[in-house]
């Protein structure tokens, strides 16, 4: 993935009143660094998107990248892909986002096509799809979005196709949940995010990222008829999903 953006220094200043966590043209311009200081296992995360595509492309269907942001998902998919006939499907409902994610676009030479669209992932419908990725999107959806969007992500999947779903969780038990924090904040703090940026960040995220516990993922995604599942990924925090049709 392309890394020319800006140094991510959003919440790095005083705010008076810190306002909700917007994905605009300021957070776009630094969004690759960003996610790659906020979420520990991201490359290997994406790395290893790669590989499920690799594995579980079929020939003619279409692979979606759900939430794509600056295209790191749908990127590691085009790498991947080695069957003909596919196509990569890039969602994101932030024009800024998506701007900048078509220009990183074009400098990845891929035989595979690839159509970016501007939308909520809510009001999609999906099909003939054998590869879904969904890498730390569901956590902006509110809880009936979030059960409708893996309903239809199930709906529209090839068998034996694979959805990926990547997330930040919440743990129930709250020494548990206070341990991960505290691990979570060091690593933020050794990425180089000053503690006023790590609390004005977090203040900006509550009610806008709402994390679920991986018993409420493996229950919805169970709900939805998916039959096998593997939590594949966990590091700290956030973790993924491997769901099979
Ligand atoms: N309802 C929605 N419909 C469409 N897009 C949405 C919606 N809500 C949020 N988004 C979009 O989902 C993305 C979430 S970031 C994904 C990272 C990427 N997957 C990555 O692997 O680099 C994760 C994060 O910021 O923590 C943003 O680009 C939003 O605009
Ligand atoms: O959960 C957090 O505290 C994060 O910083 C994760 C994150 C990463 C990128 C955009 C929004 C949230």
């Amino acid at each position: 993935m392309d890394h020319s953006g800006d140094i991510d220094n959003v919440f790095a200043h005083y705010q008076e009143r810190v306002s909700g966590f917007v994905f605009d043209d300021k957070v776009a311009s630094v969004f690759d660094d960003m996610i790659r200081r906020s979420v520990p296992g991201y490359a290997t995360v994406l790395g290893m998107v790669h590989v499920f595509a690799e594995h579980f492309a079929q020939p003619n269907s279409n692979c979606y990248d759900l939430g794509c942001s600056l295209g790191g998902g749908t990127i590691a998919m085009l790498r991947g892909i080695k069957q003909s006939g596919c196509k990569v499907i890039a969602i994101d409902n932030s024009p800024a986002m998506l701007a900048r994610c078509e220009q990183i676009l074009q400098n990845e030479k891929s035989k595979t096509d690839v159509q970016l669209v501007e939308a909520d992932v809510a009001d999609m419908t999906f099909e003939n799809a054998s590869v879904v990725v969904c890498n730390y999107t569901l956590q902006f959806l509110d809880t009936t979005g979030r059960e409708e969007l893996i309903e239809r992500i199930y709906e529209g999947m090839l068998p034996g196709g694979v959805l990926i779903l990547s997330e930040k969780i919440k743990f129930e038990n709250t020494q548990e949940q206070e341990f991960f924090t505290d691990i979570y904040h060091d690593f933020k703090r050794l990425q180089g995010y000053s503690d006023l940026e790590i609390s004005q960040k977090r203040k900006a995220l509550e009610n806008v990222l709402v994390p679920d516990s991986t018993e409420t993922h493996l229950q919805r995604l169970k709900n939805a008829g998916f039959s096998r599942i593997h939590q594949w990924f966990q590091c700290v925090n956030f973790v993924s999903f491997a769901a099979f049709k």
